[in-house]
């Protein structure tokens, strides 16, 4: 099921340039000390859509979600939300309410509390009084039990969220974020620090997050990515290097470059160590390696 795209007031739609976009990103240039960090990018999610956006060390991931949810400041450019909110113009708290959900990577829980008390709080403190007093507001219930079960934490709903893995923090996290029932949501390395099994399944709860809601997902695991991309957008010294289907993006030479920096370059039979950039990073070129 894919959300209904907005009206302007008039009724006519979205302006042109961002209709069948969720978010659509225009000319955004951000600079720290005179440093460029985003430079004049051009980047959109259509409605219903999951992204990866993958690039070197550097590159702008972070600050463009940065700026996308009011934590940092552009200089110049305009991103429109959901056909028509100018974000620009939106402090960080006001986000949620307008539908944009962010995850950092270090999970952010009240680890005291049980796994189903954190979502209760996130859904506001209201709701937790009505509680204490007995009862839920209407619907709050069967929103929380819902995505218990989609995050895969049901049956640990009494747990003490601190004494949760660090997976399960993660969905945790992510579960927080969906009971408010964002239109976008932003992930920052959602799997860094999972274990294998626990990559899996996040894979598979963002595909599911994906089918009714736009997920961005920043992501340096490329073995994730490919397993679990379906569109990817490589960001390079601020801008847009490439976009595409992953195996199309992963042959694009100028990424390949981008990754490995100036190293000279040789073909190789496969991946392996090859699948390391100049900084360590593991990148998504399996047949190149610096020498
Ligand atoms: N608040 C800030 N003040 C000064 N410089 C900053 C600030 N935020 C980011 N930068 C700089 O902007 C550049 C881009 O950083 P950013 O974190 O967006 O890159 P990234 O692509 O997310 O990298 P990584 O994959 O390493 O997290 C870096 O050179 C970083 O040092």
């Amino acid at each position: 099921m894919r959300p209904v795209q907005p009206q302007n007031s008039n009724g006519a739609g979205p302006p042109p340039e961002t209709a069948g976009h969720i978010l659509s990103v225009q000319s955004l240039t951000v600079s720290f000390d005179g440093f460029t960090v985003l430079d004049e990018l051009d980047f959109s999610m259509e409605y219903g859509e999951m992204r990866f956006l993958i690039g070197p060390n550097g590159a702008g991931k972070t600050t463009l979600i940065d700026v996308i949810t009011g934590k940092s400041k552009p200089d110049s450019g305009r991103i429109i939300f959901d056909g028509a909110t100018d974000l620009r113009r939106r402090q960080e708290h006001q986000l949620v309410r307008l539908g944009v959900g962010r995850k950092f990577q270090t999970p952010a829980i009240f680890s005291s509390l049980s796994v189903y008390e954190n979502l209760e709080v996130t859904l506001g403190f209201r709701a937790k009084i009505t509680s204490l007093l007995g009862g839920h507001r209407r619907g709050d219930a069967d929103r929380i039990q819902a995505t218990l079960e989609q995050v895969g934490l049901d049956r640990r709903a009494k747990d003490i969220a601190g004494a949760l893995s660090h997976g399960e923090k993660q969905w945790l996290e992510i579960g927080m974020l969906l009971v408010q029932e964002p239109k976008l949501l932003l992930l920052d390395e959602p799997v860094a620090g999972m274990t294998r099994r626990e990559r899996e399944r996040t894979g598979e709860l963002l595909q599911a997050i994906g089918n009714d809601r736009s997920v961005l997902v920043v992501e340096h695991d490329m073995e994730f990515v490919r397993q679990f991309a379906r569109t990817v957008t490589v960001l390079h010294l601020g801008k847009v290097l490439s976009e595409g289907p992953m195996d199309m993006v992963q042959q694009d030479p100028e990424v390949i470059r981008a990754y490995l920096g100036h190293g000279k370059t040789k073909r190789t039979e496969s991946g392996g160590a090859a699948n390391q950039n100049v900084a360590g990073s593991r990148v998504g070129v399996q047949a190149v390696v610096v020498e």
